[in-house]
């Protein structure tokens, strides 16, 4: 009998990456994804029993409200689903390893290449829910957060990823404006999953940052994509950060990771050696198994 490793939020994009390629970088594990209808994370009774049903000796848990438009109009319900259910699968998860999917977003984006023993100063609801959640995770020695970058993807419904996100508002016709002063280190979902299993087979609980090794702006996130998607020809505007308008967005959020990178079994890549490189056929964002 394998171990049970449950993976909450198998809905979502990373998620649904972890549940797929688990039989490719965790085939010693037996994983168990839990969408939403699968459990509803917020109902207590439900929870308590499932666990008790399935006993895992793992989790991932990456079920999130993780859209910082959505969090800061309803701070209630990110604080429930960020803070209420982690906090709670948590303890119930007390005796396993347990592995929570936080942000960069816990950082206000002053300076970049945050290290983990930098201050987190969250500037908007989503990043202080996180910081909050991962407080309460890191209290026992067992658990880990691993703070995630912007995720390249394709998920099931068309509607998970940032890339995504602007291929639907191009093929509706309208343009997208990318922030040239607003800086991340992106990665494909393939390589998120492929390194939050190597994390668990390491053993090694703590705090960890994993994001690619370029720093780009949004607008050159999006310059590297053109090639790739023809859809978003002439339809990419160059904008700033300071004309957004919506929940604060902290200007620079590249993560130093070579605390990770000591225990992956992969070089992390960056995002335009990524694109380069990525095959004709399949999902592009995908880690191939050679
Ligand atoms: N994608 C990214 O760029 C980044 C993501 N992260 C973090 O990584 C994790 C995974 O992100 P990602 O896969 O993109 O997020 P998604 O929003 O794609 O997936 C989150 C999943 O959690 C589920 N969920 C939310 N609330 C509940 C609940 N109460 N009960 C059951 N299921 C619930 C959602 O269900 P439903 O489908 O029904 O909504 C959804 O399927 C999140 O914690 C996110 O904050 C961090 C940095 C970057
Ligand atoms: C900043 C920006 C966003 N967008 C789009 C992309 C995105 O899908 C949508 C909403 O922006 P969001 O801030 O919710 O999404 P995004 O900026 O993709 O933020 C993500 O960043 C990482 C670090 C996370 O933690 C994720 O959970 C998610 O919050 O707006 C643009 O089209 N142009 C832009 O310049």
């Amino acid at each position: 009998m394998k171990p049970v490793v449950v993976v909450t939020g198998a809905g979502g994009l990373i998620g649904q990456y972890l549940v797929r390629t688990a039989p490719r970088w965790a085939p010693d594990w037996e994983v168990r994804g839990l969408t939403r209808r699968d459990l509803e994370l917020t109902q207590v009774p439900a929870v308590e029993t499932m666990w008790e049903t399935l006993n895992p000796h793992a989790v991932i848990h990456c079920a999130a409200l993780s859209r910082t438009k959505d969090c800061e109009q309803d701070p209630g319900a990110a604080r429930l689903a960020n803070v209420l259910v982690t906090t709670h699968l948590s303890t119930l998860s007390r005796d396993v390893p347990f592995i929570f999917l936080s942000s960069g977003e816990v950082f206000d984006g002053r300076r970049g290449w945050y290290e983990e023993a930098d201050e987190a100063v969250p500037i908007n609801v989503y990043g202080r829910t996180k910081l909050e959640a991962e407080r309460i995770v890191l209290g026992n020695p067992k658990h880990s957060v691993v703070r995630i970058v912007l995720t390249a993807g394709t998920s099931a419904a068309g509607d998970r990823s940032f890339v995504e996100d602007m291929c639907r508002a191009a093929r509706a016709g309208k343009d997208v404006r990318l922030y040239a002063d607003e800086f991340r280190c992106p990665l494909p979902a393939g390589a998120i999953a492929r390194a939050v299993w190597d994390l668990l087979g390491a053993g090694r609980p703590g705090l960890y940052h994993l994001g690619g090794s370029d720093r780009l702006s949004r607008w050159e996130i999006g310059e590297k994509l053109l090639p790739y998607y023809p859809v978003l020809s002439g339809r990419l505007i160059r904008g700033s950060g300071r004309d957004h308008v919506g929940a604060p967005r902290p200007a620079d959020l590249s993560l130093c990771c070579d605390k990770i990178q000591t225990l992956l079994s992969f070089r992390l890549p960056g995002f335009a050696q990524w694109l380069e490189r990525r095959g004709s056929d399949g999902d592009p964002w995908d880690y191939p198994a050679s």
